[in-house]
């Protein structure tokens, strides 16, 4: 009891509103499975306001979506909270988005370089090819029937393009090949989904004993594949001399003159983070955008309108002309906003401090969801219609800075945020200026049971017309 109820009383200190804690455990909810877990959020943040507390097991948290308090947790004093919540896995397996302290700043020191945007071009062929023959795949699927479930193709082609241009790999998952490697792919993701009773009482477990998790390796046996296999592509390489200037070469380079805090075995599963999170969460993000365009035809056909008109005199749809697609940007940015697929980013406070009057001491989770600023009508006025004009040039002074932050924020905001917009800006670009996105009865959005993101949906059923 004495170690559960451990830190009882400082959530109360904080002075903000909290959700009290139950009996010996932390704050309520338990039971992931039986709720949706945004709704609850957004609930609890209209509720309780922008900034109040709960115990997330043991573990005192604050919750904020004040852009206030996130600018300085995520930029201005950012050196109190370099790190995110300690799911702590055994050194040798640790990834850049779960690591800490030195080790996090040596790993992002490390893999930053791979997008910037010299290293970007060489993605960007790959990429539009992979886009291409995607859509040319499409064409041929809706020649039977007008009305396919895009999922496991917008999938396949994100699954495609991170095999490439991070690993080196000619994979055609977008036609349903190359399943085991898929397969290992989606398995790790489905570990972390609270769906059944089981899952759900390890969650619990883990956050009133986070300590368990610096004893065991909670990666699942598919991560270690995806490790094993970045090891195996390596010596590869390594044998034949082979040098594409890729992600896989990038860790190569560092293995070579590995320094701690970085260990060789680290070094291999970086590999684990790249693969599953490059995939899921841009595939999530062209399904919402699909089904957002389907359901708002007029914002669409101006979409399509500016892409003609970029390329107009035959300039193809490349990594180029999709920079003056100004408002295609804008409806990517309005999909991530109504429909971010990872709604929040977390950190630790690893210094006691002072943000916004309140003192934070060391160890205190710091929670920022970013669906219930999204939805805010006073960040973003008419929050539910989808408005890709907010985000143009002559529009962006009206949103606050830290208010939209679908790729997180500051030092640790999303190491390929350029990468997964230049995806989904060349796949969008060619598919509108092919087809026209309809609505169907059968065209809805359904997230998976106990998906604690808004990662994941089931079947996302489009109807497609060819453009004349
Ligand atoms: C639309 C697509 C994507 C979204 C919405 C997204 C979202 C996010 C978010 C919210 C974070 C947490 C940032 C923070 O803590 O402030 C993050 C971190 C990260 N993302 Fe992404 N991501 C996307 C695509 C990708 C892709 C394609 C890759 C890899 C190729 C990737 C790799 C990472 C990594 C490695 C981190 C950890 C960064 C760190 O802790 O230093 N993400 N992402």
């Amino acid at each position: 009891c004495l170690y559960l109820t451990q830190h009882r009383g400082v959530v109360e200190s904080f002075g903000i509103p909290y959700i009290k804690p139950f009996l010996i455990f932390g704050s309520p909810p338990f039971a992931f499975h039986k709720i949706n877990y945004q709704d609850w959020m957004i609930g609890q943040c209209k509720k309780l306001g922008r900034t109040w507390g709960r115990y997330d097991g043991i573990n005192p948290t604050i919750v904020s979506i004040d852009p206030e308090f996130i600018k300085q947790v995520t930029v201005k004093q950012f050196d109190s909270f370099t790190d995110t919540f300690d799911f702590h896995t055994p050194d040798d397996s640790t990834t850049l988005d779960i690591s800490q302290g030195d080790t996090w700043r040596a790993l992002r020191k490390m893999l930053s370089p791979t997008f910037t945007t010299g290293k970007m071009k060489s993605m960007l062929e790959p990429m539009e090819a992979i886009a291409e023959r995607t859509v040319d795949y499409i064409e041929e699927k809706v020649k039977n029937n007008s009305t396919i479930d895009v999922k496991p193709i917008l999938q396949g082609f994100t699954l495609d393009t991170i095999a490439k241009c991070a690993f080196g790999l000619e994979t055609k998952a977008y036609k349903g090949e190359d399943d085991q490697f898929a397969k290992t792919a989606y398995d790790v993701f489905n570990q972390f989904r609270a769906d059944t009773w089981t899952n759900v009482l390890f969650f619990n477990i883990v956050s009133h004993f986070p300590v368990i998790s610096r004893f065991f390796n909670l990666w699942p046996e598919s991560a270690m594949k995806i490790r094993e296999m970045t090891t195996q592509i390596m010596n590869e390489r390594d044998k034949n001399n082979v040098e594409v200037g890729d992600f896989i070469d990038r860790l190569r380079e560092h293995k070579a003159n590995v320094e701690p805090p970085v260990t060789p075995p680290m070094i291999d599963a970086q590999g684990i983070v790249f693969l599953t999170a490059g995939f899921e969460t841009t595939a999530t993000t062209l399904g919402h955008m699909c089904y957002l365009l389907a359901k708002n035809p007029d914002a669409q056909e101006a979409l399509y309108e500016e892409i003609m008109r970029v390329c107009d005199s035959s300039a193809k749809i490349d990594h180029e002309t999709i920079k003056d697609m100004h408002l295609l940007e804008g409806a990517f940015n309005e999909t991530l906003r109504i429909r971010p697929p990872v709604t929040e980013h977390d950190r630790l406070c690893t210094k006691d401090c002072v943000v916004e009057g309140i003192k934070i001491p060391k160890g205190t989770r710091i929670q920022l969801p970013n669906l219930p600023a999204h939805i805010d009508e006073e960040f973003f006025p008419d929050p539910f219609a989808f408005k890709p004009e907010r985000f143009l040039k002559e529009n962006a002074h009206q949103i606050t800075p830290f208010t939209w932050r679908p790729f997180g924020s500051g030092n640790r905001v999303c190491i390929a945020q350029r990468f997964a917009t230049t995806e989904v800006l060349i796949f969008m670009a060619k598919l509108l200026s092919r087809f026209r996105i309809l609505d169907s009865p059968s065209t809805k959005l359904n997230y998976f049971r106990g998906d604690l993101f808004l990662l994941s949906h089931s079947e996302m059923n489009i109807k497609f017309e060819l453009r004349a």
